[in-house]
């Protein structure tokens, strides 16, 4: 037997998965933005899910069109036109309390043409897609930004050795590994003043080059070295946090065929692999829940 009256929990909704591609075209030199927004609303909306009553109720497709109006007036910073978009939709709905939005960004790389990058025409590169959750809840402001998918390797540079073995244990020590990983890095930003395209890349590039620079001996090491290295090069990153598959390369045995292996020929196994995940953050700094709870995938 139940007890208690039902009531309506934490809700949200919006228009997820918007495609959006502006192309700035103030000089024959286009640009291309290309974003996968999606808009998410938070409010007083009791009434509609309690009575079906729609008057307070921001339809998605408005939310949807808001995207693309807004989107006229350019785009700059995924951040920047989230920021926008999240104040446009809590300023101008008293009900409206704040929301979260979020943006993938997908790059386009311009083909080179004659040994010239082209004007006008483009190609998608990679599979690395730069992301961004704003979350707006009264004057609090949110930012978290990152990317996922980006995969790197080591052909050496990386061992692992000196785990415990008990009967269940077969790895070998090594003193040299390939180690490859499809990164998915986010970190929150403590500061508004911020120029966003300009510190991604920093972020990004400081990342992947720690990644390459640290003489790995775990990949929890690697990752907890490219968290540490942003969080002492920027004060206003609060916090990293990193997702990471040990995309493991086994070494084949060549013997049954009369030869050696010397480090050059490797399985690359897809799955099972190991999945090391960390948070990197300021010792007594105060952390901040909220803007991490709608990103999925963390501990
Ligand atoms: O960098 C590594 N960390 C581990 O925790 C681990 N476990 C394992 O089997 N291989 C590895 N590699």
């Amino acid at each position: 037997m139940a007890d208690g009256d039902i009531v309506l929990g934490a809700n949200q909704y919006g228009k997820a998965e918007c495609r959006l591609v502006r192309v700035d075209r103030e000089t024959p030199v286009h640009r291309v933005t290309d974003l996968t927004v999606t808009s998410q609303l938070r409010g007083d909306f009791a009434a509609c899910h309690t009575e079906g009553d729609n008057s307070q109720v921001v339809a998605t497709d408005t939310q949807k069109n808001t995207i693309y109006a807004y989107a006229r007036d350019g785009i700059g910073a995924p951040e920047d036109f989230l920021i926008r978009l999240g104040r446009h939709f809590t300023d101008d709905f008293p009900w409206v309390t704040g929301g979260r939005w979020a943006a993938e960004q997908h790059a386009w790389d311009r083909i080179p043409v004659g040994g010239a990058p082209h004007d006008h025409a483009f190609a998608r590169t990679g599979g690395e897609v730069r992301r961004t959750v704003v979350q707006l809840d009264g004057d609090d402001t949110h930012v978290v930004s990152g990317f996922t998918d980006c995969t790197v390797l080591k052909s050496t540079g990386s061992e692992f050795s000196g785990f415990p073995r008990d009967r269940y244990t077969t790895l070998a020590e090594t003193d040299d590994r390939i180690l490859a990983t499809s990164v998915t890095a986010w970190w929150r930003y403590t500061s508004s003043d911020v120029d966003y395209d300009a510190r991604y890349a920093r972020v990004r590039d400081l990342m992947l080059e720690t990644f390459a620079s640290v003489h790995s001996l775990a990949l929890q090491q690697t990752i907890y070295a490219m968290g540490q290295a942003v969080l002492e090069a920027f004060d206003d990153i609060g916090e990293v946090v990193l997702s990471c598959p040990n995309k493991h390369h086994f070494l084949v045995d060549l013997t049954p065929f009369d030869l050696d292996n010397p480090g050059e020929v490797f399985y690359a196994a897809d799955r099972p692999y190991g999945l090391i995940e960390a948070t990197v953050q300021r010792e007594g700094a105060p952390t901040a829940p909220a803007a991490w709870a709608t990103i999925a995938g963390f501990c």
